[in-house]
């Protein structure tokens, strides 16, 4: 019954509850009047929540968030409200197919939806909005192993399946010298703000990447795809850089690292999203070394982040 949990989370946080709670304790009939909700129903749920250890307080009606359910909040640096937009909609609809997933090891998107979620997308506009705002908002976090590298020896740097271009601008706006080119598919880069010093350039990373890159960005990409098509994206970064020939290549990958151990780790829920969403999965060490060796990667380094870890590798030669 877990999801009764995550429902009342998304369906608390979709009505604002936590931003109206930002500044202070406040009534469930002005909170309920505040969001435009039903007062019984809200108290119901905030008592729920309120056990979950998100807030206190709803008996006395003076309703108060607790730091984890601070956040819910949009301001909280490292907002989880994001991640509540993420897992909402058809990301959770299509967790009704588990079962397929479960007996064909292939997502079960497509079998609830007709056809692949990125497919899925390009023909649901507003649903692709929710989905990249919902990502740009995650990237303050995921982006911080990035901003403590050296970017001296770097002029270029590619973003594959850049998104919106949050990572870039936020990467180019701490960088100067740098200057960016933003790839992900046509209708993506049509949609996404043109930053300064960046280049957008849409196509598919199953058919190439552009040239000219010194540093390569991989954020949250190879997770969504199955080893045999990691590894073709893999290969097609692998290509552009060897054509550009840049003496300072290297491969960033920012993505989850699954412990070997049996701890409770938000990889684990992850991993088993990607499946049920794309066919996809999360990593351990072990896996993701053998990915890009297979792939035509040395692994340099692996540093652990707030919420992703980076995987710094160089191109093998020919
Ligand atoms: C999980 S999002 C990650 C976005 C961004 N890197 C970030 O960290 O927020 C995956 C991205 O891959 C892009 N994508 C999916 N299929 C693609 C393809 N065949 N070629 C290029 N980009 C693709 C999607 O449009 C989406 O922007």
């Amino acid at each position: 019954m877990g999801y009764i949990v995550s429902r009342s989370i998304m369906a608390i946080t979709e009505a604002g509850i936590p931003d109206l709670l930002h500044d202070g304790p406040r009534s469930v009939p002005d909170l309920a009047t505040a969001a435009g909700v039903d007062a019984d129903a809200l108290r119901r749920m905030l008592g729920l929540l309120e056990s979950e250890g998100l807030l206190t307080g709803v008996a006395p009606d003076r309703v108060e968030l607790t730091g984890r359910g601070r956040l819910l909040c949009s301001d909280t640096p490292g907002s989880l409200k994001h991640l509540c937009a993420l897992m909402d909609h058809e990301a959770y609809t299509c967790w009704s197919g588990a079962g397929h997933a479960l007996r064909t090891g292939g997502a079960a998107f497509d079998q609830v939806y007709g056809q692949p979620y990125f497919d899925w997308l390009a023909g649901h506009p507003d649903d692709a909005t929710r989905f990249h705002a919902a990502q740009a908002g995650l990237v303050e976090m995921r982006l911080l192993p990035l901003l403590a590298l050296d970017w001296s020896a770097t002029r270029t740097v590619v973003d594959v399946g850049a998104g919106d271009g949050v990572l870039l601008h936020t990467l180019l706006t701490a960088q100067p010298h740098l200057a960016g080119i933003g790839f992900d598919l046509p209708e993506v880069t049509a949609a996404a703000p043109v930053g300064e010093r960046t280049t957008r350039v849409g196509g598919s990373f199953f058919d190439g990447v552009p040239v000219g890159g010194d540093t390569y960005v991989l954020a949250q990409i190879l997770h969504d795809w199955p080893d045999v098509d990691a590894v073709r994206i893999l290969r097609r970064v692998r290509e552009a850089m060897l054509r550009t020939g840049s003496p300072a290549a290297r491969l960033l990958v920012l993505e989850q690292v699954v412990p070997d151990d049996t701890r409770p780790h938000p990889a684990r829920l992850l991993d088993l999203h990607m499946l049920v969403l794309l066919g996809g999965r999360e990593r351990t060490e072990r896996q993701w070394r053998e990915l890009l060796s297979r792939s035509g990667f040395r692994v340099e380094r692996i540093t652990a982040g707030a919420r992703s870890a980076l995987l710094e590798a160089v191109p093998e030669p020919d």
